[in-house]
């Protein structure tokens, strides 16, 4: 397990349970050696003893032994430091048959890339997963969580998950990481855009967070992914889970930047990974690339930004009117057939005097 902060933790105490030997790679010497004499992440995760079995490794030593070792390698890093991870990984190479699997719920800078892309092409896609849905790392440990294990390879999808449900924890498995990434960097905004705007009405906050998911699921639909993802826990499961918990660092960032707090003082306010206050501004990006209309999305990062301020965003929110529904024909085959079938039943009844429900006209 790559990253010793709250959830590299929490997934490093859940495959231990579920049976692996687990090397947990924290960034420095002295946090290492915390971990082991006190047995606690009092930093990331207090009051969870780490059990007896979980090994501790500092990542600027030497961990060329337990990787050697490894069948699975977790990125528990925020995505901003994917690269560097990544990069200090590759120097180190994993062995051929290792699965890699990021945890990330953001994009990776400087332009957005997801971080299953960098994986994939740094390592190969075939080797590659991601997690997602709703897990805040505390409650995981305690009672459980819904996670979502999506990879290209059937059978790397399904050997991750495994190893959840063996520590007790359920997880799905999907074919569509693409999808699960970007509903977790969905949710992440629309946690933001909740905490910003909840003081100046629920509505407009619900509104904000559905125009996000909207727009963030026409990009990724571009890219390939499924719409269920982002109904599934991975999108809608996990927003409800964030956008409730007094916890989230995400909608908390909101909230602040809704109190005035510059966006560049808040991650040490919160004192962790505030994935969303990065991964805006790049996702806003993105979808402008891809010649996309993102207006929420877009106003968001300028919020974030300081450009501007918490009124407009509001206004505009609530003056978004989302475009009207297409009525046609329906284009697939089947259902044009059955359409065709509908309308040429209808004109016999009509012809035998009988209305559409089948019964003959008084
Ligand atoms: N916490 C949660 O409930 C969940 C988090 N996630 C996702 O997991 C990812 C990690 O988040 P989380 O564990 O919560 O974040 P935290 O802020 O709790 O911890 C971040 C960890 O990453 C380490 N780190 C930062 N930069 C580097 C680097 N360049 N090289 C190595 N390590 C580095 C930090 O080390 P140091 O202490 O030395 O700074 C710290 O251990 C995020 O994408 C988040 O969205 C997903 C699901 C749930
Ligand atoms: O992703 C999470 C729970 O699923 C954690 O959300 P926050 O990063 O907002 O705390």
């Amino acid at each position: 397990m790559v990253g010793g902060g709250s959830f590299g933790t929490a997934v490093a105490i859940l495959l231990v349970r579920a049976g692996l030997r687990t090397t947990l790679l924290v960034r420095s010497a002295e946090h290492a050696e915390e971990l082991r004499r006190r047995r606690e992440n009092r930093r990331y995760l207090p009051g969870v003893p780490l059990p007896p079995a979980l090994r501790v490794a500092a990542l600027a030593g030497d961990w060329g032994e337990p990787l050697a070792r490894a069948d699975l390698v977790f990125l528990a890093v925020p995505s901003k430091a994917l690269p560097t991870a990544v990069e200090a990984l590759g120097q180190r190479k994993p062995p051929a048959h290792a699965g890699l699997v990021s945890l990330a719920k953001g994009l990776v800078p400087p332009d957005g890339r997801q971080p299953t892309a960098l994986l994939a092409d740094r390592f190969g896609g075939d080797r590659i997963a991601c997690v997602g849905g709703p897990a805040h790392a505390r409650e995981m440990v305690e009672a459980g969580a819904g996670l979502v294990c999506a990879a290209w390879s059937r059978e790397l999808a399904h050997a991750v998950a495994g190893v959840f449900q063996a520590a007790g924890v359920v997880c799905e498995v999907s074919s569509d990481p693409v999808g699960v990434e970007l509903a977790g960097v969905a949710k992440n905004a629309a946690a933001v855009a909740v905490g910003a705007t909840r003081e100046q009405g629920l509505n407009a906050a619900g509104m904000a967070a559905a125009d996000i998911f909207l727009e963030v699921l026409a990009f990724a639909e571009r890219r390939g992914a499924q719409a269920r993802t982002f109904v599934g826990r991975a999108g809608t499961g996990d927003l409800v889970a964030t956008a409730l918990a007094p916890t989230s660092r995400n909608r908390t960032a909101g909230e602040l930047l809704a109190q005035g707090v510059p966006a560049a003082e808040i991650p040490a306010r919160v004192g962790q990974a505030v994935e969303a206050l990065e991964t805006v501004q790049l996702l806003a990006q993105a979808i402008a690339r891809e010649g996309l209309e993102a207006p929420v999305t877009s106003a968001l990062a300028h919020l974030i930004d300081g450009s501007l301020p918490l009124d407009r965003w509001v206004a505009l929110v609530r003056a978004q009117q989302p475009p009207p529904a297409r009525f046609g024909r329906p284009r697939s085959w089947l259902l044009r057939m059955r359409y065709l079938a509908r309308r040429l039943r209808r004109r016999r009844q009509l012809a035998d005097g009988q209305d559409a429900t089948g019964a003959a006209p008084e």
